[in-house]
C-alpha cells in the first residue's frame, strides 16, 4: 500500500580520520513512543508525551489513532499553540482520548509495533478499521495476535490469512478472557495484547506456549508501560506462573510522560567510540529501564569499551581494539546488526546467538549481514539461530540495506573503519531515527 519507489541512492559512509570524540543528543524511542501513544489513546482523560520520537514508525502510529478518532496534538513549546502545556515543557504530543470508530484505514508501513498494537485496538473501536502497510509488512508475523483476537472475542478478515491485510470489524467493545498464543516469532503479539487489556471485558489472561519467547525486555516495558498508568498487571517475575500475564479490567490514566532517548539507536555512535578508540556521550541515558539497549554498556565492554554513567550521561570509550565474544541475544535481538558490525572489526571470531526470530524482522537481518559483510571481504555464515563472524581485513564497495534502518547504521559503523563504504538508501534510518546522516556526520565533526 505504501510501497515506496526504490531508493537505490548510494551513501558514501564517512571514514574516520582518528579517535571519535563527541556528545550525541539520541531521539526518544520508539518502542516506549508506540506504547505511549496507545495507552494515552485508550486512556480516560487526555495526556502528554514530552520528547517523543517523530520517526516513520511513530508518525504512522500517530495517524493511526488519529484515523480511529483520537486527538493527537502537536506542540512546538510550552508557550506556543496547545493551552495546559505546563511551562518549560518542550516539545510534546497532547493526547486526547475520543470514542474510537471506523471506517478508517491503517497504514502499518513495516513497523512491528503499528501492525501488531492497533488490532487490539481496532477491536475497541466501532465499525470497521482496515490494516495494510508495506511488502515486507505481508511477510511478517501476526498470527498470534489475529488468532488471539479472534479467541478474545474479535471479528477479522484476514485474506492472506495470518498475515497483512485485513480488517479488524471492531464491535465498539471486547469480551477478553484467557487465550493460548505462541509468540516465539514476536514478543510484541504478548505486547499487543495486554496493551489494550485494560479495556477489555474480561481483561485478558495470556498465556504463552511454544518455543522461546525473544525480546523480554520489551515484555517488561510493556508491563511496566501498564502500570504506570495504573493498569493491576500480574507477571511471571511477579511469583506468577511462566509465561502467563494477566491484566485486570480498568479505566487507564491520562499521564505526563517523558520519553527516554532511544538505546538501541544510540549503539551505532557508542560503536563509533569503540571502533575508532574514542569517547561518545549520550545525555539522558536513564539509571533504570527496560529498553534492551541498556545491555550496550555490558556488551560493548566485553567487546574492548568501557563505560561510565554520569551527570553528562552515558560516557562511552573506546580503546581501539575491539574484541569478538560469544553471546546469547534472544532478549536484544535488535542490537544484532550493530553487534556485527562491530564484531566483523574485531581482533577475533564472535558467536551471536538466540536470534533466529530475525529472518522476520524488517528484513531477513541473518541473510543480509551475511551478505553485506562477506561482499566487503568478511567471512560470516549463517547458524540455526544467528552467525559465526570471522573477522577479515575488509575493503569498500556498496552496503545494501533492504528497507532495514539497522542494516544502514551497522554499514556507517563499518564504514568509519574501512575506506569506501557505500550505503544504498540510508533514508531508510527514518523508520526510527530520521537524522541519522546529519547526527552521524556531526559527530564526526563535519
Ligand atoms: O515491542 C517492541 O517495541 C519491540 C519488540 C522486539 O520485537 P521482536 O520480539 O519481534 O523481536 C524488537 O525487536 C522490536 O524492535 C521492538
Ligand atoms: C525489529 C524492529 O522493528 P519493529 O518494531 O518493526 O519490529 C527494529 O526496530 O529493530
Amino acid at each position: 500500500m505504501t510501497e515506496t519507489p526504490a531508493n537505490t541512492a548510494l551513501w558514501p559512509a564517512p571514514h574516520a580520520s582518528g579517535a571519535v570524540t563527541a556528545t550525541v543528543h539520541v531521539p526518544g524511542s520508539k518502542s516506549v513512543t508506540n506504547r505511549a501513544l496507545v495507552l494515552a489513546a485508550l486512556a480516560a482523560e487526555p495526556g502528554w508525551l514530552r520528547r517523543p520520537l517523530r520517526s516513520r514508525d511513530t508518525l504512522l502510529m500517530a495517524d493511526a489513532l488519529r484515523a480511529m478518532g483520537v486527538g493527537i496534538e502537536e506542540t512546538v513549546s510550552s508557550s506556543s499553540t496547545v493551552a495546559g502545556a505546563p511551562e518549560g515543557s518542550g516539545e510534546a504530543w497532547r493526547v486526547i482520548p475520543s470514542g474510537l470508530h471506523g471506517p478508517a484505514t491503517v497504514d502499518v508501513g513495516n513497523a512491528g509495533t503499528v501492525m501488531r498494537f492497533l488490532p487490539p485496538v481496532a477491536a475497541l473501536a466501532d465499525g470497521p478499521i482496515r490494516f495494510d502497510g508495506d511488502p515486507r509488512s505481508y511477510e511478517r508475523p501476526l498470527t498470534g495476535v489475529i488468532d488471539g483476537l479472534r479467541v478474545l472475542g474479535a471479528r477479522i478478515d484476514d485474506d492472506n490469512r495470518g498475515a497483512l491485510p485485513l480488517t479488524v470489524h471492531g464491535a465498539g467493545a471486547l469480551d477478553g478472557g484467557s487465550v493460548e498464543i505462541d509468540a516465539s516469532s514476536s514478543s510484541q503479539f504478548v505486547s499487543a495484547l495486554l496493551l489494550s487489556a485494560p479495556r477489555f471485558n474480561q481483561g485478558v489472561e495470556v498465556r504463552h506456549v511454544g518455543g522461546a519467547l525473544p525480546s523480554m525486555p520489551h515484555i517488561r516495558m510493556t508491563v511496566d508501560m501498564l502500570r504506570a498508568v495504573g493498569a493491576q498487571v500480574d507477571t511471571p517475575e511477579a511469583g506468577g506462573e511462566p509465561n502467563v500475564w494477566r491484566v485486570t479490567p480498568g479505566a487507564l490514566l491520562g499521564r505526563d510522560l517523558t520519553i527516554e532517548p532511544d538505546l538501541s539507536n544510540a549503539q551505532p555512535f557508542l560503536a563509533a567510540a569503540l571502533v575508532t578508540g574514542g569517547t561518545v556521550t549520550i545525555p539522558d541515558w536513564p539509571a533504570h529501564t527496560t529498553q534492551p539497549g541498556d545491555a550496550l554498556r555490558e556488551i560493548f565492554t566485553e567487546m574492548g569499551g568501557s563505560c561510565e554513567l554520569t551527570q553528562a550521561g552515558l560516557v562511552f570509550t573506546g580503546t581501539g581494539s575491539i574484541h569478538g565474544l560469544d553471546v546469547d541475544l534472544s532478549e536484544v535481538g535488535e542490537l544484532t546488526p550493530g553487534i556485527a558490525a562491530a564484531a566483523a572489526l574485531a581482533d577475533s571470531p564472535s558467536t551471536l546467538r538466540g536470534v533466529a526470530h530475525l529472518r522476520l524482522h524488517e528484513t531477513d537481518r541473518l541473510a543480509a549481514l551475511t551478505k553485506e559483510i562477506n561482499e566487503l571481504g568478511g567471512d560470516v555464515t549463517e547458524t540455526a539461530d544467528g552467525l559465526h563472524i570471522r573477522p577479515r581485513p575488509l575493503h569498500g564497495g556498496v552496503f545494501h540495506t533492504y528497507d532495514d534502518h539497522r542494516m544502514a547504521t551497522a554499514g556507517a559503523v563499518i564504514g568509519l573503519a574501512v575506506d569506501g563504504v557505500r550505503i544504498e538508501n540510508v533514508g531508510t534510518t527514518a523508520k526510527t531515527l530520521p537524522d541519522f546522516p546529519e547526527l552521524w556526520t556531526g559527530m564526526l565533526g563535519n
